[in-house]
């Protein structure tokens, strides 16, 4: 199914190229082709940039070492070894993607690095690479290189011509690719290692995976689209391919335009290079990153979603104010030309949307559609939904296993260890769990429980030791591996995708589950998922909008949508009311009662009582008691160790 963003998306490129192909008898002046073209050229490279840091929040300050390379691949072999301009295009592109394929195999296999430690590694990327053209004299030992003009095809007519219509075609393409990945199984698991990485990959999705896709395809356009400039600009110089202005341009294109979506950095590339077009030609070239800055700083304040949230949110009003402002001064043209009206219209538009969907306003304006936000409280019944807690149907993606022998050995531990430093928080644990077993883990506090939890889903591996997921070696196995095999858990703190809502939160537990189904058939069978656990009213709703008994419920449904074996839920019931805990009790035995094996570790006893087929007590790391809850509850050892007077409840 084609959606209606493709078809604006192909709609406006055969404009664009008809602008170009027709600009002689249109009497277009070849400053706007050129002027078109630099916003061809920055909407590649910030969509490239978006395609990695917006889309899997790792930021980058890396996107010079793409341009660079494209660029100086163009430059040095079409200008120094005399190599056809469109075969230096392909070459660029290999060598860009062999490059992020390196800096993510270091950034994501030997370090794991994220965050600020990312961005230094990726920022010292383009200082080594432009080092190392400046002293290598095969390169242009810092000289700089022509790049020839390349015969020009009959059909393009002129080099403008040429130049404009090849950055338009990258372009798009970037973009086009930019909105494939989005609306795709990529595009989802992208978003969860935005939201939480971790949890992602215990969910199912193979995060390396999906990090290295990212950084490839980014590379590769950033790369490409490098080469393309070498020829815009004719002459191509370390500092002008490699410098810090690249990195910066982008990051403010994309952040100001919006990180989430691939409009994004079209919208912050257009704004920032027309308005950085109208301050040079006024002559405030000295002004424009002053004016730039504080746009941004502005902007971001007030608007950290980006733009184009607040231009969705009031599609009419933005585009109203656009002609109205832009039209306005046309007609009156009492100052500027139709690039100055235009900038102001835009940025008249932005300023709009952005007060208009502020908290301020919302409050306080009658305004028809508004913009959601995470202040909003969603409609929502109360949250303790006694007897709505659906029947699990089967269906596609099976909420059990009822495959698995009741009795049969699903989880083995062998004398499972794991040591952090000095401190040994499990010691030679050995434990079996059987299916249909509802196993309560209690212990004091520190004596491992989570730790466990951890070794079992696959967050840790063990020091030493043995574990076994239905008969499967998972002791070393990646957790979206164990996921596949059958493993799910929840976190004591709920760990949601915040971006998404409550429904596509466990659709992606579908989509990346042992059954794993296309968004759009994951969904409904997500809402019979949101149903058992009687949060199906909320599914609309983002986790911000959800209390925390809500949001526990959510990280059940989001395990079991995964179809698992075995689920591992870690204080559960934490921090909850006793009407909230009785009402999550229900919700565990109903899942429990559909056929999945469950291990809880949770403090409260009754809970324990009422729900525990098993008890197996921790202590400072070893297994002190394992058995029927009554016998475990009035063991002296436990009571001694653990339990005291409770014990007798
Ligand atoms: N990532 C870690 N780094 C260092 N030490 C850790 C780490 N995780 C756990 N520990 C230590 O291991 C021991 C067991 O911790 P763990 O969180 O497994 O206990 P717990 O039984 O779940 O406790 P609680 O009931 O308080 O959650 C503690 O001494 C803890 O400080």
């Amino acid at each position: 199914m084609i959606r209606r963003g493709g078809i604006g998306l192909l709609v406006a490129f055969l404009v664009l190229v008809a602008v170009g192909a027709f600009s002689d008898p249109l009497g277009l002046p070849s400053f706007y082709l050129i002027l078109l073209g630099s916003i061809c050229f920055w909407i590649a490279q910030a969509t490239s940039w978006n395609i990695l840091s917006g889309y899997s929040g790792y930021f980058s300050f890396g996107q010079a070492a793409y341009v660079g390379v494209g660029a100086y691949t163009t430059a040095v072999l079409s200008g120094r070894h005399g190599v056809n301009f469109f075969l230096t295009v392909p070459l660029a592109a290999v060598l860009c993607g062999l490059l992020a394929l390196g800096v993510g195999a270091v950034a994501f296999r030997l370090g794991s690095l994220r965050g600020e430690i990312f961005a230094l590694l990726t920022l010292a990327v383009p200082f080594i690479l432009a080092a190392f053209a400046r002293i290598n004299q095969s390169i242009d030992g810092g000289q700089g290189t022509t790049v020839p003009v390349p015969e020009v095809p009959d059909a393009f007519g002129s080099l403008p011509e040429l130049q404009y219509l090849l950055a338009l075609l990258i372009a798009a393409i970037a973009v086009a690719a930019a909105y494939a990945i989005q609306h795709s199984r990529t595009g989802s698991a992208l978003a969860a290692i935005r939201d939480a990485e971790d949890v992602a990959e215990v969910l199912g999705v193979a995060t390396f995976r999906y990090k290295m896709l990212a950084m490839l395809i980014s590379g590769v356009l950033g790369g490409v689209a490098g080469s393309v400039y070498a020829l815009q600009i004719g002459f191509v110089t370390v500092e002008s391919v490699f410098g810090l202005t690249i990195p910066l341009f982008v990051i403010v294109m994309g952040v100001l335009g919006g990180r989430t979506h691939w409009l994004g950095p079209v919208i912050g590339a257009v704004l920032i290079v027309t308005l950085q077009d109208r301050l040079s030609s006024y002559g405030l070239d000295a002004w424009n990153s002053i004016i730039l800055g504080g746009v941004l700083a502005l902007l971001v304040a007030v608007s950290p979603d980006g733009l184009y949230a607040r231009l969705r949110a009031r599609p009419l009003v933005s585009l109203g104010s656009l002609v109205v402002v832009g039209g306005g001064l046309a007609v009156l043209n009492v100052w500027g030309e139709f690039l100055d009206w235009l900038v102001v219209g835009m940025l008249v538009a932005a300023l709009l949307a952005i007060v208009l969907g502020s908290r301020w306003a919302t409050a306080r304006l009658p305004l028809g559609r508004r913009a959601r936000t995470t202040a909003e409280p969603v409609p929502a019944e109360p949250a303790i939904a006694e007897p709505a807690i659906a029947d699990p149907e089967p269906a596609e993606a099976e909420a059990g296993t009822p495959g698995d022998e009741p009795g049969a050995v699903l989880v083995e531990c062998r004398q499972v260890a794991r040591y952090f430093g000095g401190v040994h928080a499990l010691e030679d644990v050995t434990l079996d769990i059987r299916a249909g077993e509802l196993v309560g883990l209690v212990g004091p506090n520190g004596s491992g429980k989570t730790t466990l939890i951890n070794l079992l889903s696959g967050a840790f591996r063990p020091t030493r030791g043995v574990i076994r997921l239905d008969g499967q070696d998972i002791t070393r196995m990646a957790p979206h591996k164990i996921a596949h095999v059958g493993m799910a858990r929840t976190y004591q703190i709920p760990r949601p995708f915040d971006s998404m809502t409550v429904r596509d939160n466990v659709a992606m537990a579908i989509m990346f589950g042992r059954e794993p189904l296309p968004l759009h058939r994951a969904r409904p069978i997500a809402e019979r998922h949101l149903a058992t656990v009687a949060l199906d009213h909320l599914a609309d709703a983002h986790p911000a909008d959800l209390n925390l008994h809500q949001r526990q419920l959510l990280e059940m449904a989001r395990a079991i949508a995964s179809s698992p074996k075995v689920l591992l839920l870690d204080e559960a019931l934490a921090g909850l009311n006793p009407a909230e805990v009785d009402n999550a009790v229900r919700v565990v035995r109903r899942i429990h009662e559909s056929g999945i094996t469950i291990v809880i570790v949770e403090h409260l006893l009754r809970v324990l009582n009422q729900l525990a087929t098993r008890l197996v007590v921790l202590d400072r790391g070893t297994c002190l008691a394992d058995g029927e809850p009554q016998t475990v509850l009035n063991d002296p050892a436990v009571i001694r160790a653990y339990l005291g007077r409770q014990a007798h409840v």
